[in-house]
């Protein structure tokens, strides 16, 4: 997708233009009201701008709470407009200013008849007025949407790349002619900057202060596409043309990608509890065409990080529950993730029956449930345990493998292929397992398997996977299926096992199973072929390429922790993470080696204390390592510096005053606007521990890396803002050696 602003319109309740009630009306009567209203009762509509509410969440809670006061009193008043004041030399003269606090100005968009307002900012008093002067509003002529521009800074820079433009030999959109700019909505003052730029890192410089929807089309005509594949586009979102370039009123209707209209003053208290949820409101025309389509059969969502794979999930889940043909299961692969998808789901999903239809387990719970239907609570082998377990089979059969390979021959052959004798095993694939074995072999490793399986069922304890297999089975054998739709969130990270738990746990009908995943963040040794454990994805995925999470500068450092690698697609082919782009301008990471480590912990303490001092509050900021140990020195040395800090232990946090510090498996699914990784240190990124030696088994090896370069991937890319990476002695081998 090239052009980003352009998100269609979600459909929500927001966007019909319903009036404000007053204080103890219904919408009804309101509604009665503003059509039988005369001048004297007219009643104001508002919207709020998008990129304020970005702002809105970083204002102190006291002026957030004058501007939210201020704003359900204007949206009460008859003659809302005569509260606003007009703004002298305003650039656009629809420009009006509000009082929030006797330092705080609101600049509102009035159109000269109508009576919708739209908040556009709001910031100290003389930067208000400074903002209104510099800037001024227009209707896009081919979306019919509203679109801000700075004036002022496209005037400023106009002359200069216009001297520029003389000495260059070429400009950037000399393939493109004046007619087809002007049919993709570049308006005059656009076509004339257009027309003086040269390359493209000057047409990234003048994204803030462009019309949104005219630097997208501009965009993808720079990054290659034709005006007809821009035009695609455009004309998938427009859905009607011939608009009237003077109706604001109507502009800002239309205009669902950059404004929500509310409700009612309860529904402008959440739009203001929940600043930052914008995917709650509106979804990129991508996202948006995975979530509403009807799928044959499974479908899946694939996409880097950040890019919104589970805000799809979520909205997918809410669909389907308000198509109402059967209960939905959502899962994904850990305890911590699934409760974050659930406070997710709390969020967007407003009517009590539709949430009633969504259950929110994570897998290995969902597997329990089943199991339990039928069995007594469970025993569960330890890790530990099993691994002795594993430890003195080996040893009393004498067979010449180590418990860990074992138990990895177990899960990813036997298990994964539902093995279930020795001829079987003999025949069994044995791909991406490294390590050949001849049928000598073979025969000792089942030996090992099958004493490990006995035992487990003499002593009558199970392992979280052979609960999984037996609630699988006791699914299969049912005809009535506990779910009718299942959607999977990190599904790079499912075993074969869960795959084919979940897939029992469905009919095998339209819209069954919807997943997204990305298998560049694959951080357990889980592999699956899709279409081997019987979901067929094929000619059902799309792909997801905006980045909402990340800075461009933050995305594209990660990205190159991955360079080389060669990731697969979990459907027998390989997965691509060109494309995945950020929008969103910032600082580049601060990536820097110590000495020693108390060096490196002190430069740490140093970095949180910036960002507190710039205003960022401390439970904004992450601190993720590779070991649990690090977390313990990180909070200690914290304490010690006066740091609040929370150690991150499972569950999401929620504590607002507190850096949280965790490993980097914890990390995921999680976003932080500072971020610190620390401790990327040579020896201890990767850790020996982690990384089977390359003369056992070199295959394992090359897995177990790949494995461990995504970990400090995911890491690194939980950050909004600010990235800071470090370590101290040697810095780790993924780290490029330019850094
Ligand atoms: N349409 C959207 N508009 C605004 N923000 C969005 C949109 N979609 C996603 N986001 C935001 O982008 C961030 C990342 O979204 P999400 O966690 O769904 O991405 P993801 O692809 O699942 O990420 P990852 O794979 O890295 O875990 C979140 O803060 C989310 O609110």
């Amino acid at each position: 997708m090239i052009i980003s602003d352009l998100r269609g319109a979600s459909g929500t309740r927001t966007g019909d233009g319903r009036v404000l009630p007053g204080e103890g009306d219904t919408a009804d009567d309101s509604d009665r009201q503003r059509r039988t209203a005369g001048p004297e009762t007219e009643v104001a509509r508002l919207g709020i701008d998008k990129d304020f509410l970005r702002e809105f969440a970083k204002l102190e809670k006291q002026v957030q709470e004058r501007v939210s006061q201020t704003l359900t009193k204007f949206g009460q008043v008859s003659h809302a407009g005569a509260h606003l004041e007009k703004i002298a030399n305003a650039r656009d003269s629809r420009f009006r200013s509000i009082r929030i606090t006797d330092f705080w100005r609101g600049i509102v968009l009035a159109p000269d008849s109508g009576d919708s307002y739209t908040l556009l900012t709001v910031l100290p008093h003389d930067e208000a007025y400074a903002w209104a002067k510099r800037r001024s509003a227009s209707v896009n002529a081919a979306t019919g949407r509203i679109e801000i521009r700075d004036v002022a800074a496209v005037e400023d820079s106009l002359p200069g790349l216009s001297r520029m433009a003389e000495s260059s030999p070429s400009r950037l959109f000399d393939h493109v002619k004046d007619s087809q700019l002007r049919q993709l909505g570049i308006d005059e003052q656009t076509l004339v900057f257009a027309r003086a730029l040269t390359d493209s890192t000057q047409l990234d410089a003048a994204k803030s202060f462009l019309p949104g929807n005219q630097w997208d089309v501009l965009f993808g005509l720079a990054a290659g596409y034709t005006p007809e594949q821009v035009w695609a586009e455009l004309a998938a979102e427009v859905g009607d043309t011939g608009f009237d370039p003077d109706d604001l009123d109507a502009a800002v209707e239309r205009s669902s990608d950059r404004v929500v209209l509310v409700d009612g003053p309860e529904e402008l208290m959440a739009v203001f509890r929940h600043p930052l949820t914008m995917w709650r409101i509106y979804l990129h025309p991508v996202q948006r065409s995975a979530v509403e389509a009807s799928y044959n059969g499974p479908a899946r969502v694939t996409g880097g990080p950040g890019t919104g794979k589970t805000v799809v999930t979520m909205h997918r889940a809410h669909q389907l529950a308000v198509n109402g043909s059967g209960p939905v299961l959502m899962t994904t692969f850990t305890a911590t993730l699934a409760e974050s998808l659930g406070k997710g789901v709390e969020l967007l999903v407003e009517e009590p029956e539709v949430r009633e239809r969504i259950h929110v387990h994570h897998v290995d719970q969902f597997a329990n449930r089943v199991f339990r239907e039928h069995h007594e609570q469970p025993t569960i082998l330890t890790t530990d345990e099993q691994r002795q377990l594993w430890h003195s089979i080996a040893t009393e059969l004498e067979v010449p493998f180590s418990p860990d390979f074992l138990a990895e021959e177990w899960r990813q052959v036997v298990l994964a292929q539902r093995v279930g004798s020795a001829e079987q095993y003999l025949g069994a694939k044995r791909d991406g397992r490294g390590r050949g074995l001849g049928s000598r072999q073979r025969a000792q490793v089942w030996q090992a398997i099958w004493e490990f399986e006995s035992t487990l069922r003499n002593r009558g304890v199970w392992t979280h996977e052979t609960i999984c297999v037996e609630a699988t089975r006791l699914l299969e054998r049912r005809t009535e299926k506990p779910y009718r739709h299942v959607v999977v969130d990190e599904a790079q990270d499912l075993s074969p096992v869960q795959w084919r738990l979940l897939r029992a746990a469905v009919p095998e009908l339209p819209d069954d199973v919807f997943l997204a995943g990305d298998t560049h963040q694959r951080i357990y040794n889980n592999r699956v072929s899709l279409r081997e454990v019987g979901i067929r994805v094929t000619g059902r995925s799309s792909r997801l390429n905006v980045n909402y999470r990340t800075t461009a500068e933050i995305l594209a450092w990660s990205l190159g922790l991955l360079r080389g690698e060669t990731i697969d697609d979990m459907d027998e082919g390989l997965e691509a993470i060109a494309g995945c782009r950020s929008e969103v301008r910032g600082k580049h990471p601060w990536v820097r080696g110590f000495p020693t480590r108390a060096a490196e912990l002190e430069q740490l303490v140093t970095t949180l204390r910036g960002w507190i001092d710039t205003g960022i509050a401390p439970g904004e900021i992450g601190v993720a390592v590779r070991s649990n140990k690090l977390v313990d020195t990180v909070v200690a040395e914290l304490g010690r510096a006066g740091i609040p800090s929370v150690k991150l232990l499972g569950g999401t946090v929620d504590e607002e005053d507190a850096v949280a510090v965790g490993t980097m498996h914890r990390m995921k699914g999680l976003e932080f606007r500072c971020l610190a990784v620390a401790g990327v240190t040579e020896h201890h990124v990767p850790p020996a521990s982690a990384i089977t030696p390359v003369e056992e088994d070199a295959s394992a090896h090359r897995r177990d890396t790949q494995r461990e370069r995504c970990l400090l991937f995911v890491a690194c890319t939980r950050a909004r803002e600010q990235l800071a990476v470090s370590w101290h002695g040697g810095r780790s081998p993924f780290l490029h050696p330019q850094d």
